[in-house]
């Protein structure tokens, strides 16, 4: 080492600074805050720093990107060790809390409370069990099922058993509005409550009226999800306030953004043989270098850092 590090620049460095326990604390105070928590799902660890950086309160990690990122559908295939290390990763890049998508919990109602455990030792913040049967597939499609109340409620017993600390959020995902209609979700939202359930994420309701039906029947806070080309309109973050909502994901919003400029940027390399001309539309070294805090571990070991703007070709 060639210089001495200071305690604040280290800080944060190599893992977050704010401890799970006291990011969980924060995820709670953010649901009772009356605020909106916006919760941008973070493809990677890295998007997780973009998401702070802009001022969001919290990050989401959905299984339909962490599936999509390993190139496979959203229809269950995916384990536990690989959400919770994934999780995990993304968790640690950030000092926001993180709420982690769970599936069905990866089996029984045992394997339920062993995700819980698992999540919980990753320094995910909660996480979010759907009653759907398993295989599970995305909540957007057709043909999807789910598992009967008793079970659902079992899911969740054993998972609300297995938390360690109290301020782990479990949140109870509810996929009936599609199959069995408003008024059975709103039941089954109720009978999740009832079994512990800290939040309560209402997927697949189509309208502004729907949403605020579900406000007026369900007395804990309410996530909704915001993902494109499915069945619930895009509505703003003003109109879900304005219905009393407490929270909202944008789960496959950055994959889907990343991928579309991907798409684009490939087939311009591939026509034009150079990329020169998306030069714009790339996010710039240094931007990159300001969000990675290059110049913090420079100054925690000053052989590292050798890139300034002034030097740089573009
Ligand atoms: C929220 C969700 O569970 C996810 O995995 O991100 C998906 C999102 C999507 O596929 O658009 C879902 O709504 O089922
Ligand atoms: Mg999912």
């Amino acid at each position: 080492m060639t210089s001495t590090a200071s305690t604040s620049t280290v800080s944060g460095l190599f893992s977050s600074s704010t401890t799970a326990s006291a990011k969980r604390q924060a995820l709670r105070a953010g649901l009772d805050s009356g605020t909106l928590q916006r919760w941008p799902g973070a493809f990677s660890p890295l998007v997780a720093k973009l998401i702070a950086d802009i001022g969001f309160e919290g990050v989401y990690v959905s299984g339909a990107v962490l599936s999509a990122d390993l190139g496979l559908p959203d229809i269950g295939l995916t384990t536990l060790s690989e959400v919770a290390d994934r999780g995990g990763s993304i968790a640690r890049a950030t000092e926001l809390p993180t709420l982690v998508d769970a599936d069905t919990g990866f089996g029984e109602p045992m394997s339920a409370a062993r995700t819980v455990a698992a999540l919980e030792d990753a320094g995910l913040s909660g996480c979010h069990l759907e009653d759907q049967v398993n295989p599970k597939r995305c909540g957007h499609l057709d043909g999807k099922d789910v598992v009967s109340v008793g079970d659902m409620v079992k899911r969740l017993g054993a998972a609300v058993a297995a938390r360690r600390d109290s301020d782990f959020v479990i949140c109870a995902r509810t996929d009936a509005r599609a199959i069995e209609g408003l008024d059975a979700a709103i039941d089954r939202a109720k009978a999740y409550v009832d079994a512990g359930a800290d939040l309560i994420f209402t997927e697949a309701l189509r309208d502004l009226g729907e949403f605020e039906r579900f406000r007026n029947a369900v007395d804990v806070p309410l996530l909704a999800n915001m993902t494109e080309f499915g069945k619930s309109d895009l509505l703003t973050a003003e109109q879900l306030t304005s219905v009393g909502y407490n929270a909202v994901i944008y789960p496959v919003t950055t994959l889907r953004l990343a991928m579309g400029a991907v798409d684009r940027g490939l087939r311009e390399i591939s026509s034009q043989g150079t990329q020169s001309g998306l030069l714009d539309d790339m996010q710039h070294r240094s931007r990159l270098y300001e969000l990675l805090r290059y110049a913090d571990y420079n100054e925690f070991d000053s052989d590292l850092f050798d890139f300034t703007i002034e030097g740089a070709s573009q």
